[in-house]
């Protein structure tokens, strides 16, 4: 295999028995039995003969061919029942082919199925032990990294649990954790299992970005943005067979045009560059206040500051708020679009500053950034030099832009202009402030653009 290519699946098959009755597959073991016992060959022949006509194979994947090479993040898109995961758990090795072969370069580490590969008996810390052992981990190796392993999965004292007593969420984080930790030169992902709330999203994205920048992802959607966000290719399945694989942008496009081609009876075309909108179903396009009007709890489960999120830097600086307010300064319940909006975020100094900047960047799920300034400008006549104790707030009054629904982050990073401009920025918080976006929007792209208007004119320039 050429060194560059990491996983290669040539003409790749898994057939499984499919039984027609129940009592097809009795009669198969019996008769699988009998021919094992007699002594007779033709009797033996006959028998086997009959075993084999009991059951039939059902084909999950046939002629699958697949090269990945080092550094490709591949996404594997399809809908349900397409072949997707029994793919990905032939290349990590928890299935054998029936037909053809797969082979991998470099350490393989996979987050498949829930608890795959834990032990539900042991507690997490026995099960991180052993898991980082069947990646290839030193013992010596785990107990240096083991710290890091609980901060990123934060299920506090359940790691001393046994695993049987945790949530699916609680399982997904430790395993992420694991296999964040294991120096592995491939993952593979199936993302239906990467649930957990906004914040642990945004940080296995994070992870996942860094991990990008080098390594060799297999990732499994049925999320084609995510695909189209995540991957340089993707491959495309159905009923077990390849699609089509390219680049993943017209990969994605071909497999939603065939999507509303089956689900509105005709093609939507994609030209150029636009992509086309993902299959939003008519819940979703609503509007979604009504649902849930005058729950007061609403700003607290849909708007939440976590002052412990990760941070870098030299921490001039404790962001002690982070908040999104109305214009009458009240907390912002909804976001759909075009509210004016005060992003305000109140810290307190502890490392003296001559110039101090904040800024504020907002990330979708998938931890792209979209958008965010700074206060750069404001102190530039007067500026606002603070001594230790002090306290800022920096205030941004904004447009909302028309974010698609969903998760959003919120990074916030703390800079001294005066400083030299390698050492401007001494902190940075990420994901310190998560919001949900309820837009009832039918825009394409990452962001809805405040449209005003839209018209159609037909002018007809020939009369019969
Ligand atoms: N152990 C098994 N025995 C029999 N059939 C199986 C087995 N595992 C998978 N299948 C079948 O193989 C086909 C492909 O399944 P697979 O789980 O790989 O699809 P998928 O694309 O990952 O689906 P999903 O998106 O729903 O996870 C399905 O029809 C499934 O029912």
């Amino acid at each position: 295999m050429s060194s560059d290519v990491i996983i290669r699946v040539s003409d790749l098959g898994k057939g499984f028995r499919a039984y027609k009755h129940p009592s097809d597959r009795l009669k198969q073991s019996l008769y699988g039995l009998a021919a094992r016992l007699t002594p007779v060959p033709t009797l033996k022949a006959k028998l086997s003969r009959r075993a084999i006509a009991s059951a039939q194979v059902f084909w999950a994947l046939r002629h699958v061919d697949l090269e990945v090479r080092r550094g490709e993040t591949v996404g594997i898109i399809g809908r349900n029942g397409s072949g997707k995961s029994t793919l990905l758990q032939m290349v990590c090795g928890t299935l054998a082919p029936t037909e053809g072969s797969v082979t991998t370069q470099g350490r393989v580490a996979a987050l498949l199925e829930l608890g795959s590969g834990f032990d539900v008996e042991f507690t997490g810390r026995e099960n991180v032990y052993m898991n980082g052992q069947l990646h290839g981990l030193s013992k010596e190796q785990i107990d240096e990294r083991f710290d890091a392993i609980a901060a990123f999965a934060d299920i506090g004292d359940f790691l001393e649990q046994p695993v049987k007593t945790y949530s699916s969420g609680m399982f997904v984080r430790l395993a992420f954790a694991v296999i964040a930790h294991v120096d592995a030169d491939v993952l593979i992902i199936d993302e239906a299992l990467a649930v957990g709330d906004a914040f642990f999203t945004q940080k296995c994205m994070r992870f996942l970005r860094k991990f990008m920048q080098t390594g060799t992802v297999l990732f499994v959607s049925h999320d084609s943005s995510a695909i189209r966000g995540l991957c340089t290719r993707a491959m495309w399945m159905d009923h077990g067979k390849v699609i089509d694989v390219g680049d993943a942008k017209d990969v994605c496009n071909r497999y939603l045009e065939a999507y509303y081609e089956e689900h509105q009876g005709k093609s939507r075309k994609v030209s150029g560059t636009k992509q086309p909108a993902e299959p939003v179903s008519a819940s979703t396009r609503r509007d979604r206040r009504g649902k849930y009007d005058a729950q007061q709890d609403r700003a607290a489960r849909n708007f939440v500051f976590d002052p412990e999120s990760a941070r870098s830097g030299s921490d001039a600086a404790t962001i002690e708020r982070v908040e999104m307010l109305k214009e009458d300064s009240s907390p912002l319940l909804w976001v759909v679009g075009r509210e004016n909006v005060t992003l305000r975020i109140t810290a307190r100094v502890r490392d003296p500053l001559e110039q101090p900047v904040f800024g504020f960047t907002v990330k979708d799920k998938l931890g792209r950034m979209l958008f965010g300034d700074n206060t750069f400008w404001v102190p530039q006549d007067d500026p606002a030099e603070c001594v230790t104790g002090d306290r800022m707030v920096a205030e941004f009054r904004f447009a909302m832009p028309i974010l698609l629904p969903g998760d959003y982050a919120v990074d916030i990073a703390l800079a001294d202009a005066a400083r030299p401009r390698d050492a401007q920025v001494l902190h940075w918080q990420h994901d310190a402030y998560l919001f949900k976006s309820d837009a009832a929007t039918s825009s394409t792209g990452l962001i809805g653009m405040p449209m005003r208007e839209i018209s159609l004119e037909v002018v007809h320039l020939h009369t019969s």
